[in-house]
């Protein structure tokens, strides 16, 4: 049996994960991080904290879905006194969050997914082959979410945004644009527009466009219930308990 600590666990999808957790066969809730009290009940036995270090210490694996600072005090926590492996979902990170990670990598099994879904992942595979087949097509893609959420773009949407970038071989950040208003002239050739919505309770949709003259394709990928993230997560965790340290992605963990 795998035990799991949860960071977020008040949030939208760590109460999913209480609940997917009580009827997984060989997962179960240990812990769980609060900054103030748990809002749901748990089984007995939950070490319920407000230390990354005992939650670390109370898990055989730690799943995050909470927020940039909190995943930045679990990392530090890694860095400093060294850990448990981490199955991380929370998007948002700025450039020092995204060095932590990869120096907390050194020292234990991290698996970092912006998307947790198996849709995403193969729409992550199709983007590349499109884009690079389609060259010369303009590459535009929209992401929606419900009304609550804190980061924009979404972290899927950069995600699907680099992987186009990265098979025209473009540096993303030199060609991403996030945002046109007033008189902006006309679309760059090489430009990849990465525009977010936001309303009611969508899940989580991604559209990834292919537009030329005459023709577009268009891909998508929309969430309808936010249950497929946090069974992403605990399939992850699953597998990631026998990994060595390491950088690893939800393509590794599926096999793609
Ligand atoms: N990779 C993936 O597949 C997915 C990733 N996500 C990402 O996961 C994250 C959480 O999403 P969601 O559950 O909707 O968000 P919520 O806002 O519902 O939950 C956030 C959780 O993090 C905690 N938290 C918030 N701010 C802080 C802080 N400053 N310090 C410590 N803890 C904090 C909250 O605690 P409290 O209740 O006490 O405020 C809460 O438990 C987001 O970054 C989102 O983008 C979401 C879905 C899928
Ligand atoms: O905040 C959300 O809800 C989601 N966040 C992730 C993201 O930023 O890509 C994944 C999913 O789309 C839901």
């Amino acid at each position: 049996m795998v035990n799991v600590g949860i960071v977020g666990s008040t949030g939208r999808v760590g109460t999913l994960l209480i609940d997917d957790l009580a009827l997984d066969q060989e997962a179960k809730l240990s812990a769980c991080h609060v900054f103030d009290k748990l809002t749901k009940s748990v089984p007995e036995g939950t070490v319920v904290t407000n230390s990354m270090k005992e939650l670390l210490n109370s898990c055989d694996v730690v799943i995050d879905f909470s927020a940039p600072t909190a995943t930045q005090s679990l990392l530090e926590e890694v860095i400093e006194n060294g850990g448990k492996p981490l199955v991380i979902a929370t998007t948002g990170f700025n450039k020092h969050q995204q060095n932590l990670l990869i120096e907390a990598s050194k020292i234990v099994p991290i698996l970092y997914a912006t998307n947790m879904s198996l849709g995403v992942a193969v729409l992550n595979k199709l983007v590349a082959l499109a884009s690079k087949a389609l060259r010369e097509f303009d590459c535009e893609i929209v992401e929606q979410h419900h009304r609550y959420k804190v980061d924009s773009p979404s972290g899927t949407a950069l995600t699907l945004a680099e992987n186009a970038a990265k098979a025209r071989d473009l540096d993303l950040d030199a060609v991403r644009v996030s945002g046109r208003d007033g008189e902006i002239g006309a679309r760059t050739k090489d430009e990849i527009g990465v525009m977010s919505l936001r309303g009611g309770d969508i899940v989580g949709r991604h559209t990834v466009g292919l537009y030329n003259d005459g023709e577009f394709i268009e891909l998508n990928h929309t969430a309808t219930s936010r249950n497929t993230f946090s069974k992403g997560a605990i399939k992850a965790s699953k597998w990631l308990v026998n990994q060595e340290p390491g950088l690893y992605s939800i393509n590794d963990c599926l096999g793609l």
